[in-house]
Order: C-alpha cells, then structure tokens, then sequence
C-alpha cells in the first residue's frame, strides 16, 4: 500500500452486495418481557389453536341464523331467551331452534349456535322474549377458535425483529419465552492522540473529546446491538494493533473510530491488514470516503473517518444494516421517511453517493451544508436525503424522499 491512496474503493451499491461477512450471533432464550426487537432464530409457531374457543365479536345474543331470516322492524322474529352466558365460563345452556341466548363480546359461543345478533338489532318486548329485527348470517358476530392462528401456525417469522402487535401476539398464545439470537456485542474503539474521554472537564488546545464513540453507540443500540465502549488508543504503532486483538474474541463486530484516512499517522488499514484481511479501503460516499471495511478472525470491522459526522453517516448507511443482519435480520425495519420538495439545487459527483442533511418544514427540505467536523450539522438536521450514484445533482424543486432521524 503506497500509504498515499485508498487502495480498493468501492461504490456503496459494491458493499452492500459484496461486503457480507457470515458472522451471525447464537440463539439465547429470552422472555417476552424483554423480546421487543428481538430476532426469533426460527419461526415462532402456535403450540394450540387461538382463540382456542369460538368466541363473540358483539354484545346481543347467540342464534340459530335460520331463525333470523326474513326479520326486519315490520315483521321481526321472536325468540325465546334461554339463559345467559358468562365472560370466562364456559356456557351451561345450548341453543335450540326458536331460542336464544344473552352473550357477551369475548364470551363463549354456546352449542347449537351459528351466529350472534347485535344487542342493537333486538328489544325485550316481553320478559323472557327478544324480538329481532334484523336477518343475521352463520358466522355472523363470530371468530371461530382457530381464526387467529390454527396449531402450528407462525406466530412471528424467522429474522423479523419483534414488534409490539408481535408480544402481544406471542402472549396471547401462551408464548413466555423466545430463542433470539443474541444481541450483536459491537466494540468500540476510539483512536488519536487528541481524543480524550468524554468526561474530561477541561481541554487544552488541541485535545477533542471522544464523541463519536457515544453517538456510534447510539445507533448500535437502536439497531438491537449492545455496545460496548472499549476505550482510546494512541496513533502508535503497534496499539490499535493490540487493542483490537484483545476486544476480538468478545465481539461480534468491532468499529474503529478514525486513523482510517491517508495521512501519515492513519494507522487503521496497516493494523487491520496485519491481524485481518481488509475488504475494502474507501467507499464512493460524501461524507465518510475514507472508509475501511474488514474481516478479522470471523469477526467483521469497520474503520471510520474520524470526523463524527462522516463517521455517523456511514455507520448509518454500511454499519447498521450490518449489525441487523449479524443478529439474523437481513430486512432492517424501515426508517421513518417523508417526501418534500428541494429548497435548492444539490451538487454531486457521477459515481458517488451524497447523503446530504436536511431539515424539513412544511414540505420543503433545506440542506443543512458545513464541514464534516461539526456536530452541529447533524443535531440541526431533521433527517437527510440520497443523492444516487449515477446523479450529477438534484435540481431545486426536485421532489425527495427525507429519511427522518427519530
Ligand atoms: N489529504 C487528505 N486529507 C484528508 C482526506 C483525504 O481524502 N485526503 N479526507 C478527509 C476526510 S473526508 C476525513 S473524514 C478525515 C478522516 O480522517 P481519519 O479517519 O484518518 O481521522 P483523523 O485524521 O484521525 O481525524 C479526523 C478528525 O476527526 C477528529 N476525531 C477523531 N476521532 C474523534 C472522535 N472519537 N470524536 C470526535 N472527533 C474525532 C480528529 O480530531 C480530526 O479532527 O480526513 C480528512 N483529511
Ligand atoms: O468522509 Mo470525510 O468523511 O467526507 O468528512
């Protein structure tokens, strides 16, 4: 490597279909009180039929349809009332022809029963006779006690991360615990002579605090990761070499902030090549160009730009997915996104991605532009918009889709 170029560049479309490390996290038991994103290794299948019961969608009274037929407010159908069912108790009286039975939603459809007529659509005229005005079909006012899941049916699909509808669902079904895989432990490494820990009161010229480290582990958390803040290395030979070797074994992807450009003390790629085999050095991206990607002893890496904003946005754009996918999860939930009109023309190069930051008001996507150093540009954006590879730029007016930050 002349030291002086990236040495493999490739386009953003490049990693995300050649750059697929194997690594995925094991199955754990996890219970359903702590499930919510959560990646099930297989899919989660019913161990009974759900409901379990035909039960009743209404409040009214359970029937024979037949005996409804024809009803209306002029010629209504006179039923006598049999009893009465009980919310969480099985029925102690069935349905015959002419009869009816008081039930209410949720309870449980008595035998000789195919149907249940909306209290609104009946009067107790007389004590112990209700009067039906409206005709009701079998199955009408009725889920049958397989219709939300029948045994065996899938409660949740394999690699689709837990929603809340998911636990409720798995509740419901008497699910208490889940195998997931385990939650990707990402290490963070952050490197240069300048960075202090974020706790540092005060700094003498020159000296930055780490804060790209908290931010990266941020948006590993929000995509199920548990991260794991390992520390600042100095730009000396031999110990990012050294750090990385021994957060290793206990990580499932280790991410290297900064020292991954082509100056003189950017130690990541020669450090990475001498314990790993470096995939990529450089993506076609604005912000975040001096990217390394990597595989180290099964574990996958990524060497950042040191500046936080690129940093963040290509952790955003080749990191995340990547966590995902490590906990089994190849279709990342979607981000939040909207569409509003440019403000103004955005410049780019054929070729290379441009995430470009943007706040939005009334439907109208102002670029927030400004060096990548600054953390400002990140905290005033509402979300940021893609400029594709092949495009030059995006004119004034254009419509885009914003990818909102949450
Ligand atoms: N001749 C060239 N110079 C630079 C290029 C280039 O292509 N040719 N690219 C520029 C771009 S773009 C970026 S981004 C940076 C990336 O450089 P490195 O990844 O090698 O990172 P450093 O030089 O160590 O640091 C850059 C900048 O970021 C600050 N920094 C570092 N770590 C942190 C941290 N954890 N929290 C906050 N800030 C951090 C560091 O102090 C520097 O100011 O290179 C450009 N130069
Ligand atoms: O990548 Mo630098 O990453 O454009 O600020």
């Amino acid at each position: 490597m002349s030291g002086r170029e990236f040495f493999t560049a490739r386009t953003l479309a490049e990693v995300r279909e050649g750059f697929r490390p194997a690594r995925r996290t094991p199955a754990e038991l996890v219970p359903l009180a702590r499930a919510l994103r959560r990646v099930p290794v297989a899919g989660i299948t019913a161990p009974a039929d759900l409901p379990g019961f035909a039960r009743s969608t209404v409040d009214g009274f359970a029937v024979r349809a037949a005996d409804t037929y024809g009803a209306s407010d002029g010629l209504p159908s006179y039923l006598d009332l049999l009893g009465a069912v009980r919310m969480g108790a099985e029925p102690d009286v069935a349905v015959r022809p002419g009869g009816c039975v008081a039930m209410p939603t949720g309870g449980v459809i008595p035998a000789g029963a195919d149907a249940v007529v909306m209290v609104e659509y009946t009067a107790e005229t007389m004590p112990g006779t209700i009067e039906v005005t409206r005709p009701v079909a079998p199955g009408a006012g009725i889920v049958r006690a397989d219709e939300d899941v029948a045994r065996g049916g899938v409660l949740a699909p394999a690699g689709r991360p837990l929603r809340a509808p998911d636990l409720g669902f798995l509740a419901a079904a008497g699910v208490n615990e889940i195998s997931a895989h385990r939650r990707p432990r990402v290490a963070i490494v952050s490197t240069g002579d300048e960075v202090v820990p974020p706790g540092t009161a005060r700094l003498t010229a020159g000296q930055v605090r780490a804060a790209s480290a908290s931010a990266l582990a941020g948006l590993v958390a929000d995509a199920g990761g548990e991260p794991w803040i390992a520390g600042i290395v100095p730009d000396e030979p031999g110990a990012l070499k050294g750090r990385v070797a021994d957060v290793l074994p206990e990580s499932d992807l280790v991410v290297v902030s900064a020292g991954s450009s082509v100056g003189a003390r950017d130690e990541t790629a020669g450090a990475v090549a001498a314990i790993g085999e470096v995939w990529c050095h450089g993506i076609a991206i604005k912000p975040g160009k001096p990217t390394l990607l990597a595989e180290c002893s099964g574990v996958p890496l990524i060497g950042l730009p040191g500046n936080p904003l690129s940093a963040l946005v290509v952790f955003g754009q080749v990191g995340v997915p990547l966590v995902w996918r490590i906990a089994g999860c190849e279709n990342p939930p979607p981000q939040p996104g909207t569409r509003a009109r440019l403000s103004r023309d955005l410049a780019s190069a054929a070729g290379r991605l441009d995430v470009v930051q943007v706040a939005v008001r009334d439907g109208v996507a102002e670029p927030i532009f400004g060096p990548s150093a600054l953390l400002s540009v990140l905290a005033r954006a509402d979300g940021y918009v893609i400029v594709p590879e092949p495009a030059t730029g995006l004119d004034a007016g254009t419509e885009v889709e914003v990818t909102l930050y949450r």
